[in-house]
């Protein structure tokens, strides 16, 4: 009871939400209003522009570093779509300042009683790792497993231990790498691209290169690395795709009441060596879907 009153109280120091002169939040450049509820996010600042094409009429259009932000209408509904830039750890500053945004009232500096849910999802590029998934298929992330460490530095557990353990287990996990965490995305979320997607279990690695098994010029540290990940299993459960930002969002979503869902489209294939670098067309069709499947 105590705990939780201290924590209505609380007034958050600006050393640990900083807000602008202006009044928006310090990364995102946003101002509490100009958010929507239903937020789109998207690793490429670029892909901001394509999403928004879409958009009937555009209300908010920001960009600061690689957080470009377009507010505007599909269908007559309100949405917002974000660039996280590459990686969990702009995640963390995206989830944080969409929630504070939402859920922090500025002008006390204390949480709101009541509290918004936002409907999030990633449409990203990944690359696949079973040989029966090709470029140009789409992958919706049921589970997102983050060898990213990101989460783990978060109180509150909304992570899926079992599978966890089965994974350190099966892929003996290198002591020196960041534990695994596996979070589930959002099964209303996951209904709604049923059908489009195919249903997949994505690691969010903490790198391009090495985290997900590359090799250029440097060798691994750990031995078979992506055989091991490939040939993971529990209870009908497969590691499908890499991309490198849906654990962070997925955990930070679930940690504050967010509905989360990853989907990426597919433009490398890791068992059979390919990739497919101009891949707009395939982004194109994911991005045409889920907003027509968010608006419905
Ligand atoms: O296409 P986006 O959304 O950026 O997603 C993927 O592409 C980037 C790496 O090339 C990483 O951000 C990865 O998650
Ligand atoms: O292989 C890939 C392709 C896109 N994005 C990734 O993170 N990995």
């Amino acid at each position: 009871m105590m705990a939780q009153n201290y924590k209505k109280m609380r007034i958050i120091p600006p050393s640990e939400l900083i807000i602008n002169p202006d009044g928006s939040v310090f990364h995102l450049h946003l101002l509490p209003e100009e958010v929507a509820d239903t937020i789109i996010l998207v690793g490429d600042p670029a892909r901001v522009d394509t999403v928004a094409a879409h958009f009937s009429e555009i209300e908010v259009r920001k960009s600061s570093r690689e957080f470009s932000t377009a507010t505007g209408y599909y269908n007559g509904k309100r949405l917002s779509v974000i660039s996280t830039g590459i990686g969990c750890d702009n995640c963390d500053i995206v989830m944080t300042e969409l929630d504070a945004l939402h859920n922090i009232d500025f002008q006390t500096r204390t949480e709101k009683t009541d509290k918004n849910q936002l409907t999030i999802v990633r449409l990203g590029t990944s690359g696949a790792v079973q040989d029966d998934i090709s470029i140009g298929d789409y992958v919706m992330s049921c589970y997102s497993i983050g060898i990213d460490g990101l989460l783990n530095f978060y109180g509150g557990s909304v992570c899926e231990s079992e599978i966890e353990r089965a994974f350190i287990e099966q892929t003996a996990w290198g002591e020196r790498l960041a534990r695994p965490y596996v979070v589930a995305n959002d099964q209303s979320l996951i209904k709604l691209f049923e059908g489009f997607a195919r249903a997949g279990v994505t690691i969010s690695a903490g790198g391009f290169y090495a985290p997900q098994g590359r090799v250029v010029r440097l060798p691994l540290s750990q031995s078979n690395y992506l055989e091991k990940i490939e040939k993971f299993s529990h209870k009908g459960l497969r590691v499908t795709n890499f991309e490198m930002e849906g654990s962070a969002i997925a955990g930070l979503a679930k940690l504050m009441g967010h509905r989360a869902l990853t989907v990426c489209a597919i433009i490398a294939q890791r068992t059979k060596g390919d990739s497919n670098p101009d891949y707009s067309d395939i982004v194109n069709k994911l991005i045409a879907f889920a907003l027509k499947t968010l608006t419905k």
